[in-house]
């Protein structure tokens, strides 16, 4: 089974052009199947605002209260993965919601729960749902919510959560989708980074914000072997006629 997992953010979900979905039923017309991982930071804002509890992060990470999380997986699981899901749904894909604490599907642990609260990394992935899905031909779309071993659940960036999956599964494309054509530096489109460049461009400060838990995902992504690993606009095509385009991690 050849795989391409796309992580779609929260930043470019209301946003995705029919162009993007072109470049998603070429993909599947090469014979590849389609996982995704979804975010909504925008949503969750909106939310934590309309609830009156103050928005917090560090290095990109949300700051989550228990009050929080509540809000956290009500807007994951509740607007941003039917938001997805419906769209794919609407272009012929046979789109399926899968919160990642159903069935102990993503496990995790606390990063640090002193400083950021219920917010978690992914220690385990239960591949057998995503296998039981692909195998009768559904599209995963996976909210990014862990458990851990005592049943707390826990806030995970989409993106490290994604990497996660990814590496799981050995995917042969690993997709990060934003409202960005790809790394831009100095206004300029970058085409090729590895990682040194990367951690470069973060100490400059010319890597920021959402962008940089989204480059360190693909730093380790690489490194645990991935192949080929990019981040693409949804406002656009990202595969024409077999050609990316984007920035890809090497
Ligand atoms: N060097 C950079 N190149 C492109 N975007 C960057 C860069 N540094 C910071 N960003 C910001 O990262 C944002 C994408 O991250 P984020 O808003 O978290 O998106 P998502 O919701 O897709 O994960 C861009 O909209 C941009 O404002
Ligand atoms: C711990 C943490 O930061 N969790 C994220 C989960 C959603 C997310 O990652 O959404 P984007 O992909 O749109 O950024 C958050 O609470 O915003």
């Amino acid at each position: 089974m050849k795989l391409v997992l796309i992580k779609c953010g929260g930043s470019v979900l209301d946003e995705l052009s029919s162009s993007f979905f072109e470049s998603l039923k070429e993909l599947k017309n090469d014979g590849y199947q389609l996982i995704f991982v979804h975010g909504g930071g925008p949503d969750i804002n909106q939310q934590l605002e309309m609830h009156q509890i103050p928005r917090n992060f560090e290095n990109g990470l949300r700051k989550t209260s228990a009050e929080a999380l509540e809000i956290v997986e009500m807007v994951l699981a509740g607007k941003s993965n039917r938001k997805l899901t419906r769209k794919l749904d609407s272009y012929g894909f046979r789109a399926f919601g899968v919160n990642g604490s159903d069935g102990a599907f993503l496990h995790g642990d606390f990063i640090d729960k002193e400083h950021l609260g219920y917010v978690g990394h992914i220690t385990e992935v239960n591949t057998d749902v995503l296998a039981m899905l692909l195998r009768e031909n559904y599209t995963p779309v996976i909210t990014p919510i862990a458990i851990t071993n005592d049943g707390v659940k826990l806030n995970v960036n989409a993106d490290f959560a994604a990497a996660a999956i990814a590496h799981a599964l050995s995917v042969e494309h690993f997709l990060f989708v934003t409202d960005v054509k790809g790394i831009v530096i100095d206004e300029e489109l970058i085409v090729q980074l590895d990682k040194e460049e990367i951690e470069g461009y973060i100490s400059a400060e010319k890597i920021t914000g959402g962008m940089v838990p989204k480059v360190k995902s693909c730093i380790a992504a690489i490194e645990k072997g991935l192949q080929s690993v990019r981040i693409v606009s949804g406002k656009e095509p990202f595969f024409v006629s077999g050609e990316w385009i984007g920035t890809e991690i090497n």
